[in-house]
Formats: C-alpha cells, structure tokens, sequence
C-alpha cells in the first residue's frame, strides 16, 4: 500500500525551464516514467523520435484525436499541436509507475477535468525578469515570437493558484528534487 501519488503534472511559462527539469528527471530519476507527448512540429537536430516526442503529421494527429486517444492535447504558442496519448499513460499508472506529464497550460487544465486527483505542479521562474532573461538568452524565437510567448506567460502566471503545488525553477537540480520530493520519491543524495 503506497499514498504516493502516481501522476503528476508539470506546466508553467514559457521558458521557465519546464524542458529542462524534466530533462534533469529523465537523466537522474529511472523511476520516473515520463511521458512521451505526440507532436505535429519537425524534430529539432538531435531530437530523437520517441524518445522527445513522437513526432506525427497532421493526419495522423488528427486520427488519435478523433479516435479518443488523446488524454489532453492543444495547440501551443498559435502553432503546433501537442498531445498525450491515453493508453501509454493510463499502462504505466496500471504498472503503478510514477507518471510525469510535462505539459502547457490548456493541457493541464484538460487532465484536470478528467483525473482531479492528479497532483499539478506549477513551474514558476525566481522573477519575471529571470524568466525574460531565459527566454531571450535560449534564442529559439524571434523578437515577436518571444513577444508572443510574453502576452500568454502574463496569463499562465496569472493560473499559479489552480494548481496544487508551486515549485521555483530557481536551480535546475533543487527544482527536480522538490519535485521529485512532491511525487512521493527520495531525492537522489547530494
Ligand atoms: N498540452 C500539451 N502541451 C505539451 C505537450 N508536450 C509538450 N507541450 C508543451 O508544448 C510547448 C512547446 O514545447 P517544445 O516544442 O518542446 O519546446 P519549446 O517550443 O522550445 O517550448 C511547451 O510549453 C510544452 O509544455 C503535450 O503533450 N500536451
Ligand atoms: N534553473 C535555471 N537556471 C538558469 N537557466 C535555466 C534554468 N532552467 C532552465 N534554464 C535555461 O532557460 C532556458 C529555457 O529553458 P527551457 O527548459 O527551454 O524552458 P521551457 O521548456 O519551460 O520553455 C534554457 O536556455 C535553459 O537552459
């Protein structure tokens, strides 16, 4: 018998280090499992299909979303869409395996319609400066893009108090292991 709780999603801003976390997770946490979201946008250099994203066109995207096998998906920043597949997640919570979803905003929201039992994690940066710095400093986005991505932060910091938990990415393995701590699991030892 185990009170842990056995998924979790991870959602925040733009450029808080939400990737980055959950990266840190996926390198030091076996046993997190963390899922594997589909994705209509092209793979990035050294992005490897199923293991950052399953990378799919439009159609067949369009076929798990009609089929119902879509936990939650949305398009994110106005352009690709991103989704949960629903079997892989609900298999490992089956297993009993400690599920991280890393997700946008609109997507925790979906999960919290259909799991409210779920534990929601909000990423949050030490400072909005910080989190302009992180953002610019990246340089995956063009100026308006990164205005763009500005405009829905406002809003996604204004969603802080519908979630459970708030964890500050102020240091990237701090951050992972309160994280980890708030899954119910032992933060590796320093
Ligand atoms: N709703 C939803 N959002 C996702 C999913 N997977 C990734 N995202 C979000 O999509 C956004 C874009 O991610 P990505 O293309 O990897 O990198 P970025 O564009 O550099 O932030 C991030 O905000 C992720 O949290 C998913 O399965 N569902
Ligand atoms: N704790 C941190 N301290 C300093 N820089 C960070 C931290 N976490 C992430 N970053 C940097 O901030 C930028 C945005 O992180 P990323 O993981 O891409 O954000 P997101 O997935 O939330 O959009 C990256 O350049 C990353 O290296």
């Amino acid at each position: 018998m185990s009170d842990k709780p056995t998924l979790t999603v991870l959602a925040g801003p733009t450029a808080v280090g939400k990737g980055t976390v959950s990266t840190y997770i996926r390198d030091h946490y076996p046993q997190v499992w963390l899922s594997v979201s589909a994705t209509t946008r092209p793979p990035r250099p050294g992005e490897i299909n199923g293991v950052h994203y399953y990378f799919v066109s439009a159609s067949d995207f369009d076929d798990l979303v009609a089929k119902g096998s879509m936990l939650e998906w949305a398009v994110v920043h106005g352009r690709n869409r991103y989704g949960t597949i629903r079997e892989t997640v609900e298999r490992a919570m089956a297993e009993g395996k400690s599920v991280l979803l890393e997700i946008d905003l609109q997507g925790a929201r979906q999960v919290k319609q259909t799991m409210p039992d779920a534990n929601f994690v909000f990423l949050a940066p030490p400072s909005w400066e910080e989190m302009v710095r992180r953002l610019v400093g990246r340089g995956t986005e063009t100026p308006e893009e990164q205005q763009q991505r500005l405009e829905t932060a406002k809003l996604e910091l204004a969603a802080e108090s519908e979630f459970d938990h708030t964890v500050i990415n102020d240091d990237v393995q701090r951050a992972a292991e309160e994280l980890v701590s708030l899954m119910g699991l032992v933060p590796n030892p320093r």
